[in-house]
Protein backbone atom coordinates (compact mmCIF):
# COMPACT_ATOMS: atom_id res chain seq x y z
CA UNK A 1 0.00 0.00 0.00
CA UNK A 2 1.75 3.40 -0.95
CA UNK A 3 0.34 6.28 1.48
CA UNK A 4 0.33 9.86 0.81
CA UNK A 5 0.07 12.57 3.24
CA UNK A 6 -0.68 16.28 1.96
CA UNK A 7 0.20 18.74 4.45
CA UNK A 8 1.79 22.46 5.30
CA UNK A 9 3.52 21.06 8.06
CA UNK A 10 6.04 18.40 8.53
CA UNK A 11 8.18 18.14 11.66
CA UNK A 12 11.61 19.30 11.28
CA UNK A 13 11.16 20.62 7.67
CA UNK A 14 8.67 23.70 9.21
CA UNK A 15 6.17 23.56 12.12
CA UNK A 16 4.37 26.03 13.59
CA UNK A 17 2.08 23.89 16.19
CA UNK A 18 1.08 20.24 16.42
CA UNK A 19 -0.03 19.38 13.10
CA UNK A 20 3.74 19.24 11.99
CA UNK A 21 4.56 16.53 14.51
CA UNK A 22 1.46 14.35 13.46
CA UNK A 23 2.65 14.75 9.47
CA UNK A 24 6.22 14.51 10.96
CA UNK A 25 5.81 11.06 12.49
CA UNK A 26 2.65 9.26 11.70
CA UNK A 27 4.15 8.17 7.96
CA UNK A 28 7.47 7.04 10.43
CA UNK A 29 4.97 4.25 12.34
CA UNK A 30 3.03 3.14 9.01
CA UNK A 31 6.32 2.02 6.95
CA UNK A 32 6.40 -1.64 6.83
CA UNK A 33 7.21 -4.28 4.36
CA UNK A 34 4.07 -3.82 2.94
CA UNK A 35 3.47 0.19 2.72
CA UNK A 36 5.20 3.21 1.98
CA UNK A 37 3.95 6.47 3.62
CA UNK A 38 5.63 10.04 1.83
CA UNK A 39 4.56 13.38 2.31
CA UNK A 40 4.53 16.08 0.11
CA UNK A 41 4.01 19.56 1.63
CA UNK A 42 5.10 23.16 0.58
CA UNK A 43 9.22 24.10 0.38
CA UNK A 44 9.69 27.16 2.52
CA UNK A 45 12.80 29.51 3.09
CA UNK A 46 13.93 28.70 6.20
CA UNK A 47 17.04 26.89 8.14
CA UNK A 48 15.88 23.43 7.36
CA UNK A 49 15.39 24.26 3.79
CA UNK A 50 18.98 26.04 3.84
CA UNK A 51 20.84 23.18 5.66
CA UNK A 52 19.42 20.40 3.67
CA UNK A 53 19.49 18.73 -0.08
CA UNK A 54 16.67 18.61 -2.18
CA UNK A 55 16.84 16.42 -5.86
CA UNK A 56 14.50 18.11 -8.29
CA UNK A 57 12.29 15.52 -9.96
CA UNK A 58 9.96 17.37 -11.81
CA UNK A 59 9.10 20.64 -13.56
CA UNK A 60 6.06 21.92 -14.38
CA UNK A 61 3.56 25.25 -14.53
CA UNK A 62 0.37 25.82 -13.66
CA UNK A 63 -2.06 28.12 -15.18
CA UNK A 64 -4.00 29.66 -12.48
CA UNK A 65 -6.37 32.80 -14.01
CA UNK A 66 -4.34 34.63 -15.75
CA UNK A 67 -0.82 33.99 -14.85
CA UNK A 68 1.56 31.13 -14.98
CA UNK A 69 3.26 29.51 -12.84
CA UNK A 70 5.89 27.89 -12.66
CA UNK A 71 6.84 24.95 -9.77
CA UNK A 72 8.91 22.10 -9.17
CA UNK A 73 8.83 19.20 -6.85
CA UNK A 74 12.13 18.40 -4.80
CA UNK A 75 12.71 15.29 -2.95
CA UNK A 76 14.72 15.56 0.51
CA UNK A 77 18.04 13.74 0.10
CA UNK A 78 18.33 13.54 3.50
CA UNK A 79 16.84 10.09 5.03
CA UNK A 80 16.99 10.26 8.54
CA UNK A 81 13.63 11.13 8.47
CA UNK A 82 12.80 7.51 7.63
CA UNK A 83 10.45 8.34 5.10
CA UNK A 84 10.49 10.20 1.63
CA UNK A 85 9.01 13.70 1.78
CA UNK A 86 8.67 15.53 -1.69
CA UNK A 87 8.17 19.43 -1.40
CA UNK A 88 6.03 21.67 -3.88
CA UNK A 89 8.32 24.81 -4.74
CA UNK A 90 6.63 27.65 -6.17
CA UNK A 91 9.52 30.65 -5.41
CA UNK A 92 7.16 33.20 -5.95
CA UNK A 93 4.17 31.87 -3.74
CA UNK A 94 4.73 29.10 -1.22
CA UNK A 95 8.66 29.52 -0.53
CA UNK A 96 8.73 33.57 -0.01
CA UNK A 97 6.89 33.29 3.15
CA UNK A 98 7.54 30.86 6.19
CA UNK A 99 4.31 28.76 6.32
CA UNK A 100 1.44 31.03 6.81
CA UNK A 101 0.81 34.46 5.31
CA UNK A 102 -2.08 36.46 3.87
CA UNK A 103 -2.11 35.13 0.50
CA UNK A 104 -2.66 31.73 1.99
CA UNK A 105 -5.77 31.23 -0.32
CA UNK A 106 -3.48 31.37 -3.61
CA UNK A 107 -0.58 29.60 -2.10
CA UNK A 108 -2.48 26.35 -1.14
CA UNK A 109 -4.74 26.66 -4.06
CA UNK A 110 -1.70 26.44 -5.79
CA UNK A 111 0.00 24.01 -3.74
CA UNK A 112 -2.99 21.51 -4.27
CA UNK A 113 -2.97 21.97 -7.39
CA UNK A 114 0.60 21.22 -8.14
CA UNK A 115 0.41 18.28 -5.43
CA UNK A 116 -2.36 16.55 -7.58
CA UNK A 117 -0.61 16.96 -11.20
CA UNK A 118 2.17 15.79 -9.76
CA UNK A 119 0.54 12.34 -8.53
CA UNK A 120 -0.96 12.38 -11.98
CA UNK A 121 2.29 11.88 -13.79
CA UNK A 122 3.61 9.23 -11.45
CA UNK A 123 3.61 5.92 -12.35
CA UNK A 124 2.86 4.09 -8.91
CA UNK A 125 0.17 6.00 -8.08
CA UNK A 126 -0.85 5.75 -4.16
CA UNK A 127 -3.61 3.88 -2.82
CA UNK A 128 -4.67 6.43 -0.28
CA UNK A 129 -3.89 10.37 -0.44
CA UNK A 130 -4.32 11.40 3.39
CA UNK A 131 -4.73 15.47 3.47
CA UNK A 132 -4.64 17.20 6.74
CA UNK A 133 -6.19 20.43 7.64
CA UNK A 134 -8.45 23.27 5.50
CA UNK A 135 -5.05 23.58 3.45
CA UNK A 136 -5.66 20.95 1.50
CA UNK A 137 -9.27 21.03 2.08
CA UNK A 138 -9.86 21.27 -2.23
CA UNK A 139 -8.04 18.13 -2.77
CA UNK A 140 -10.86 15.77 -1.89
CA UNK A 141 -13.33 18.02 -3.96
CA UNK A 142 -10.93 18.27 -7.16
CA UNK A 143 -9.94 14.48 -7.31
CA UNK A 144 -13.72 13.85 -7.10
CA UNK A 145 -15.25 17.00 -9.72
CA UNK A 146 -12.51 18.33 -11.79
CA UNK A 147 -11.72 17.23 -14.94
CA UNK A 148 -8.28 17.22 -15.39
CA UNK A 149 -8.24 14.42 -11.98
CA UNK A 150 -10.83 12.04 -13.08
CA UNK A 151 -8.03 9.06 -13.72
CA UNK A 152 -7.25 9.53 -9.99
CA UNK A 153 -11.00 9.67 -8.80
CA UNK A 154 -11.04 6.09 -7.78
CA UNK A 155 -8.56 6.90 -5.24
CA UNK A 156 -9.92 6.88 -1.39
CA UNK A 157 -9.20 10.43 -0.10
CA UNK A 158 -8.46 10.69 3.42
CA UNK A 159 -9.26 14.20 5.20
CA UNK A 160 -8.05 14.71 8.78
CA UNK A 161 -8.97 17.33 11.04
CA UNK A 162 -6.29 18.59 13.66
CA UNK A 163 -8.26 22.12 14.22
CA UNK A 164 -11.75 22.72 12.70
CA UNK A 165 -11.85 26.88 13.98
CA UNK A 166 -9.76 27.30 10.79
CA UNK A 167 -11.78 26.67 7.66
CA UNK A 168 -9.59 28.55 4.81
CA UNK A 169 -12.77 30.49 3.84
CA UNK A 170 -12.39 32.28 0.15
CA UNK A 171 -14.79 33.90 -2.10
CA UNK A 172 -16.24 33.27 -5.32
CA UNK A 173 -13.78 35.76 -6.75
CA UNK A 174 -11.37 33.08 -6.63
CA UNK A 175 -13.45 30.09 -8.54
CA UNK A 176 -11.74 30.60 -11.57
CA UNK A 177 -8.36 29.63 -9.82
CA UNK A 178 -9.79 26.21 -9.32
CA UNK A 179 -9.16 23.67 -12.24
CA UNK A 180 -12.18 23.28 -14.54
CA UNK A 181 -14.92 21.26 -13.12
CA UNK A 182 -18.55 20.67 -13.93
CA UNK A 183 -20.81 23.89 -12.31
CA UNK A 184 -23.63 21.71 -11.21
CA UNK A 185 -21.70 20.41 -8.51
CA UNK A 186 -20.59 24.13 -7.59
CA UNK A 187 -22.66 23.45 -4.11
CA UNK A 188 -20.09 20.72 -2.67
CA UNK A 189 -17.73 23.91 -2.25
CA UNK A 190 -20.59 25.94 -0.41
CA UNK A 191 -20.53 26.72 3.01
CA UNK A 192 -22.53 30.11 4.09
CA UNK A 193 -22.21 31.75 0.66
CA UNK A 194 -18.44 31.01 0.45
CA UNK A 195 -16.13 28.55 -0.25
CA UNK A 196 -14.97 26.55 2.65
CA UNK A 197 -12.13 24.36 1.90
CA UNK A 198 -12.65 22.48 5.38
CA UNK A 199 -16.82 22.05 4.76
CA UNK A 200 -15.70 20.98 1.51
CA UNK A 201 -13.26 18.20 2.97
CA UNK A 202 -16.02 17.05 5.24
CA UNK A 203 -18.61 16.92 2.27
CA UNK A 204 -15.94 15.12 -0.38
CA UNK A 205 -13.51 13.23 1.90
CA UNK A 206 -14.31 9.34 1.74
CA UNK A 207 -13.45 9.21 5.19
CA UNK A 208 -13.27 12.38 8.02
CA UNK A 209 -11.21 11.66 10.74
CA UNK A 210 -10.31 14.20 13.88
CA UNK A 211 -7.42 13.78 16.53
CA UNK A 212 -9.14 12.37 19.47
CA UNK A 213 -12.69 10.45 19.82
CA UNK A 214 -13.98 13.21 21.92
CA UNK A 215 -13.03 16.09 20.20
CA UNK A 216 -15.10 14.15 17.14
CA UNK A 217 -18.37 14.23 19.55
CA UNK A 218 -17.54 18.06 20.78
CA UNK A 219 -17.52 19.15 16.63
CA UNK A 220 -21.19 17.60 16.05
CA UNK A 221 -21.95 19.98 18.46
CA UNK A 222 -19.51 23.35 17.93
CA UNK A 223 -17.25 23.14 14.85
CA UNK A 224 -17.55 26.56 14.05
CA UNK A 225 -20.90 26.53 11.85
CA UNK A 226 -19.93 23.06 10.67
CA UNK A 227 -21.53 21.18 13.05
CA UNK A 228 -24.23 19.98 11.03
CA UNK A 229 -22.48 18.98 8.59
CA UNK A 230 -20.60 16.61 10.52
CA UNK A 231 -23.73 15.24 11.91
CA UNK A 232 -25.40 14.71 8.40
CA UNK A 233 -21.86 13.31 7.65
CA UNK A 234 -21.22 11.22 10.93
CA UNK A 235 -21.26 7.86 9.41
CA UNK A 236 -18.01 8.36 7.71
CA UNK A 237 -16.30 10.15 10.44
CA UNK A 238 -14.50 8.71 13.14
CA UNK A 239 -11.87 10.37 16.09
CA UNK A 240 -8.37 8.64 16.26
CA UNK A 241 -6.30 9.77 18.97
CA UNK A 242 -2.60 11.02 18.08
CA UNK A 243 0.25 9.72 19.28
CA UNK A 244 3.75 10.96 19.86
CA UNK A 245 7.02 10.15 18.67
CA UNK A 246 8.81 8.68 20.77
CA UNK A 247 12.09 8.51 19.36
CA UNK A 248 11.93 12.82 18.79
CA UNK A 249 10.65 12.99 22.85
CA UNK A 250 13.11 10.64 24.99
CA UNK A 251 14.18 11.80 27.66
CA UNK A 252 16.75 9.41 28.11
CA UNK A 253 18.02 10.60 24.69
CA UNK A 254 16.93 13.85 23.78
CA UNK A 255 19.73 15.90 22.67
CA UNK A 256 18.21 19.58 23.71
CA UNK A 257 17.81 18.71 27.21
CA UNK A 258 20.79 19.33 29.70
CA UNK A 259 20.71 16.31 31.58
CA UNK A 260 19.05 13.12 30.29
CA UNK A 261 17.05 10.79 32.17
CA UNK A 262 14.75 7.70 32.33
CA UNK A 263 12.78 5.92 34.83
CA UNK A 264 15.68 5.39 37.08
CA UNK A 265 17.11 7.96 37.29
CA UNK A 266 13.87 10.21 37.09
CA UNK A 267 14.31 12.23 40.18
CA UNK A 268 17.68 12.99 39.65
CA UNK A 269 17.11 13.89 36.13
CA UNK A 270 14.34 15.95 36.93
CA UNK A 271 16.30 17.77 39.56
CA UNK A 272 19.14 18.26 37.35
CA UNK A 273 17.18 19.71 34.35
CA UNK A 274 14.71 22.31 36.97
CA UNK A 275 17.77 23.48 38.72
CA UNK A 276 19.43 24.91 34.65
CA UNK A 277 16.70 25.82 33.50
CA UNK A 278 15.85 27.96 36.86
CA UNK A 279 19.17 29.24 36.73
CA UNK A 280 18.94 30.68 33.23
CA UNK A 281 15.20 31.99 33.98
CA UNK A 282 15.83 33.21 37.32
CA UNK A 283 13.31 31.11 39.10
CA UNK A 284 13.15 29.68 42.56
CA UNK A 285 14.14 25.85 42.11
CA UNK A 286 12.47 24.93 45.68
CA UNK A 287 8.68 25.80 44.79
CA UNK A 288 6.73 23.43 42.64
CA UNK A 289 7.20 24.93 39.14
CA UNK A 290 4.35 25.35 36.84
CA UNK A 291 4.67 25.50 32.99
CA UNK A 292 2.46 26.86 29.89
CA UNK A 293 3.76 26.00 26.52
CA UNK A 294 1.92 27.10 23.26
CA UNK A 295 0.27 29.57 20.93
CA UNK A 296 -1.05 32.50 22.97
CA UNK A 297 -5.22 32.48 21.79
CA UNK A 298 -7.89 32.26 23.39
CA UNK A 299 -8.65 28.58 22.11
CA UNK A 300 -5.72 27.94 24.38
CA UNK A 301 -6.85 29.48 27.15
CA UNK A 302 -4.23 31.88 26.72
CA UNK A 303 -6.47 35.11 27.62
CA UNK A 304 -7.42 33.60 31.09
CA UNK A 305 -3.85 32.17 32.04
CA UNK A 306 -2.16 35.59 33.28
CA UNK A 307 -4.87 36.14 35.46
CA UNK A 308 -4.71 32.91 37.14
CA UNK A 309 -0.92 32.91 37.63
CA UNK A 310 -1.03 36.17 39.10
CA UNK A 311 -3.53 34.77 41.23
CA UNK A 312 -1.22 31.86 42.01
CA UNK A 313 1.92 34.03 42.15
CA UNK A 314 0.53 36.37 44.68
CA UNK A 315 -0.80 33.78 47.19
CA UNK A 316 1.65 31.33 46.99
CA UNK A 317 4.87 29.64 46.76
CA UNK A 318 5.41 28.59 43.35
CA UNK A 319 7.65 29.16 40.26
CA UNK A 320 6.18 29.77 36.71
CA UNK A 321 7.77 29.81 33.38
CA UNK A 322 5.62 30.45 30.26
CA UNK A 323 7.01 30.00 26.32
CA UNK A 324 4.81 31.10 23.82
CA UNK A 325 3.64 33.82 21.47
CA UNK A 326 0.28 34.98 20.36
CA UNK A 327 -1.86 37.90 20.82
CA UNK A 328 0.35 40.95 21.45
CA UNK A 329 -2.34 42.12 24.85
CA UNK A 330 -1.46 38.08 26.44
CA UNK A 331 2.10 38.82 25.51
CA UNK A 332 2.33 42.19 26.92
CA UNK A 333 0.10 40.86 30.13
CA UNK A 334 2.68 37.48 30.35
CA UNK A 335 5.51 40.26 30.32
CA UNK A 336 4.00 42.45 32.48
CA UNK A 337 4.28 39.82 35.57
CA UNK A 338 7.96 38.91 34.70
CA UNK A 339 8.93 42.22 37.13
CA UNK A 340 6.00 41.99 40.08
CA UNK A 341 7.45 38.14 40.74
CA UNK A 342 10.92 38.41 39.74
CA UNK A 343 12.83 35.31 40.99
CA UNK A 344 9.67 33.47 41.02
CA UNK A 345 8.40 34.04 37.55
CA UNK A 346 9.67 34.50 33.57
CA UNK A 347 8.75 34.00 30.29
CA UNK A 348 9.71 33.82 26.77
CA UNK A 349 7.83 35.41 24.27
CA UNK A 350 9.04 33.44 20.65
CA UNK A 351 8.74 29.98 19.27
CA UNK A 352 12.42 27.92 21.16
CA UNK A 353 11.67 23.81 20.30
CA UNK A 354 14.84 23.44 22.48
CA UNK A 355 13.65 25.30 24.88
CA UNK A 356 10.21 23.32 24.90
CA UNK A 357 11.78 19.79 25.27
CA UNK A 358 13.78 21.96 28.67
CA UNK A 359 10.88 22.66 30.03
CA UNK A 360 9.40 19.65 29.80
CA UNK A 361 12.25 18.19 31.23
CA UNK A 362 12.23 20.31 33.84
CA UNK A 363 8.84 21.46 35.21
CA UNK A 364 6.76 19.60 37.89
CA UNK A 365 3.31 20.45 36.38
CA UNK A 366 2.37 21.94 32.96
CA UNK A 367 -1.08 23.64 32.44
CA UNK A 368 -3.16 23.57 30.00
CA UNK A 369 -6.64 25.28 30.00
CA UNK A 370 -7.70 25.06 26.89
CA UNK A 371 -11.18 26.05 25.43
CA UNK A 372 -10.88 23.52 22.55
CA UNK A 373 -8.55 20.57 22.61
CA UNK A 374 -8.52 18.43 19.40
CA UNK A 375 -5.66 15.82 20.99
CA UNK A 376 -3.04 18.09 22.56
CA UNK A 377 0.13 16.70 22.34
CA UNK A 378 2.04 19.05 25.18
CA UNK A 379 -0.15 16.99 27.93
CA UNK A 380 1.71 13.58 25.92
CA UNK A 381 4.93 14.71 25.88
CA UNK A 382 4.74 16.25 29.87
CA UNK A 383 3.86 12.60 30.43
CA UNK A 384 6.22 11.24 28.85
CA UNK A 385 8.93 13.75 30.95
CA UNK A 386 7.50 12.72 33.91
CA UNK A 387 5.44 16.34 33.99
CA UNK A 388 2.03 16.10 35.44
CA UNK A 389 -0.49 18.12 33.51
CA UNK A 390 -2.74 20.16 34.39
CA UNK A 391 -5.51 20.08 32.21
CA UNK A 392 -8.94 21.50 31.00
CA UNK A 393 -11.72 18.59 30.73
CA UNK A 394 -11.73 19.29 27.02
CA UNK A 395 -11.18 17.07 23.59
CA UNK A 396 -8.57 15.09 23.73
CA UNK A 397 -7.02 16.26 27.47
CA UNK A 398 -10.47 14.46 28.28
CA UNK A 399 -9.15 11.29 26.43
CA UNK A 400 -5.49 11.33 27.98
CA UNK A 401 -5.63 12.74 31.46
CA UNK A 402 -6.89 10.92 34.75
CA UNK A 403 -7.79 13.18 37.50
CA UNK A 404 -5.66 11.91 40.53
CA UNK A 405 -8.99 11.55 42.57
CA UNK A 406 -9.64 8.84 40.52
CA UNK A 407 -8.42 5.23 40.45
CA UNK A 408 -4.99 5.35 39.08
CA UNK A 409 -5.69 9.22 38.15
CA UNK A 410 -2.37 10.71 37.29
CA UNK A 411 -3.33 14.49 36.40
CA UNK A 412 -5.13 17.51 37.43
CA UNK A 413 -8.37 18.12 35.80
CA UNK A 414 -10.78 20.93 35.71
CA UNK A 415 -14.13 21.87 34.40
CA UNK A 416 -14.15 25.57 32.93
CA UNK A 417 -11.32 28.62 31.62
CA UNK A 418 -11.72 30.67 34.70
CA UNK A 419 -9.58 32.32 36.61
CA UNK A 420 -10.16 30.03 39.86
CA UNK A 421 -11.16 27.20 37.87
CA UNK A 422 -7.22 27.38 36.87
CA UNK A 423 -6.30 28.81 40.23
CA UNK A 424 -7.58 25.55 42.23
CA UNK A 425 -6.14 23.86 39.90
CA UNK A 426 -2.95 25.05 40.66
CA UNK A 427 -3.49 24.56 44.59
CA UNK A 428 -4.23 21.15 44.19
CA UNK A 429 -0.67 20.93 42.22
CA UNK A 430 1.27 22.64 45.39
CA UNK A 431 -0.32 20.20 47.38
CA UNK A 432 0.62 17.17 45.45
CA UNK A 433 3.80 18.61 45.34
CA UNK A 434 4.19 18.46 49.31
CA UNK A 435 2.99 15.16 49.34
CA UNK A 436 6.06 13.92 48.11
CA UNK A 437 5.70 10.15 48.30
CA UNK A 438 2.26 10.49 46.38
CA UNK A 439 3.65 13.17 43.97
CA UNK A 440 6.80 10.87 43.00
CA UNK A 441 4.63 7.95 42.82
CA UNK A 442 2.73 9.60 39.98
CA UNK A 443 5.99 10.96 37.89
CA UNK A 444 6.86 7.24 38.01
CA UNK A 445 3.81 6.24 37.03
CA UNK A 446 3.06 8.91 33.74
CA UNK A 447 6.40 8.09 32.58
CA UNK A 448 5.57 4.46 31.88
CA UNK A 449 2.23 5.16 29.69
CA UNK A 450 2.15 4.27 25.94
CA UNK A 451 1.40 6.92 23.74
CA UNK A 452 3.69 6.00 21.21
CA UNK A 453 2.32 5.64 17.65
CA UNK A 454 2.15 2.19 17.26
CA UNK A 455 -1.68 2.00 18.30
CA UNK A 456 -3.05 5.15 17.10
CA UNK A 457 -0.92 4.24 13.06
CA UNK A 458 -2.82 0.93 13.24
CA UNK A 459 -6.45 2.35 13.25
CA UNK A 460 -5.43 4.27 10.63
CA UNK A 461 -4.64 1.64 8.35
CA UNK A 462 -7.29 -0.22 9.26
CA UNK A 463 -9.41 2.71 8.54
CA UNK A 464 -7.69 2.92 4.94
CA UNK A 465 -8.64 -0.86 4.27
CA UNK A 466 -11.84 -0.47 5.13
CA UNK A 467 -12.14 1.70 2.70
CA UNK A 468 -10.14 0.04 -0.47
N1 LIG B 1 6.39 28.80 21.53
C1 LIG B 1 6.68 27.53 21.30
N2 LIG B 1 7.98 27.13 21.24
C2 LIG B 1 8.27 25.82 21.00
N3 LIG B 1 7.36 24.87 20.79
C3 LIG B 1 6.07 25.22 20.83
C4 LIG B 1 5.66 26.55 21.08
N4 LIG B 1 4.30 26.61 21.04
C5 LIG B 1 3.89 25.36 20.78
N5 LIG B 1 4.94 24.52 20.65
C6 LIG B 1 4.91 23.10 20.31
O1 LIG B 1 3.91 22.94 19.29
C7 LIG B 1 3.20 21.73 19.53
C8 LIG B 1 1.78 22.09 19.94
O2 LIG B 1 1.03 21.03 19.76
P1 LIG B 1 -0.50 20.89 20.22
O3 LIG B 1 -0.98 19.60 19.68
O4 LIG B 1 -0.59 20.97 21.68
O5 LIG B 1 -1.25 22.17 19.64
P2 LIG B 1 -1.68 22.82 18.22
O6 LIG B 1 -2.79 23.69 18.59
O7 LIG B 1 -0.52 23.43 17.57
O8 LIG B 1 -2.14 21.62 17.30
C9 LIG B 1 -3.39 21.21 16.72
O9 LIG B 1 -3.09 19.96 16.08
C10 LIG B 1 -2.58 18.99 16.98
C11 LIG B 1 -2.17 17.78 16.16
O10 LIG B 1 -3.26 17.04 15.72
C12 LIG B 1 -3.58 18.68 18.07
O11 LIG B 1 -2.97 17.81 19.00
C13 LIG B 1 -4.03 19.96 18.77
O12 LIG B 1 -5.04 19.68 19.71
C14 LIG B 1 -4.50 20.96 17.73
O13 LIG B 1 -4.92 22.17 18.34
C15 LIG B 1 3.97 21.01 20.60
O14 LIG B 1 5.00 20.25 20.03
C16 LIG B 1 4.56 22.17 21.43
O15 LIG B 1 5.67 21.78 22.19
Amino acid sequence: MKIIHVSAECYPIAKIGGLADVVGALPKYQQDKNTISEVIMPLYDNTFTNDNSFETIFNSQIIFGESTVNYSIVKLEDSTLQFPVYCVNIPDYLYKTYVYSNDDVDRFLLFQIAALDWILTLQQKPNVIHCHDHHTGLIPFMLQECFKYKELNTIPVVTTIHNAQYQGWFGYDKLHLIPKFNLDNIGLLDWDNCINPLATAIKCAWRVTTVSPTYMEELKVEANGLQHLLNHESKKCVGILNGIDTTVWNPETDNFLNYNYNISNLEKGKAANKEALCKQFNLDYDKPLFAFIGRLVGEKGADVLPFALEKALENNDCSVIVLGSGFENIQNHLSFLKSKYEGRYNVFIGYDEALSHQIYASADFLLMPSRVEPCGLNQLYALRYGTIPIVRNVGGLKDTVKDISQLNGFGICHNHVSVDNIYNAMLRGINLFDKTTTFKSIRKLIMQKDHSWFVSAKAYKTLYKSIK
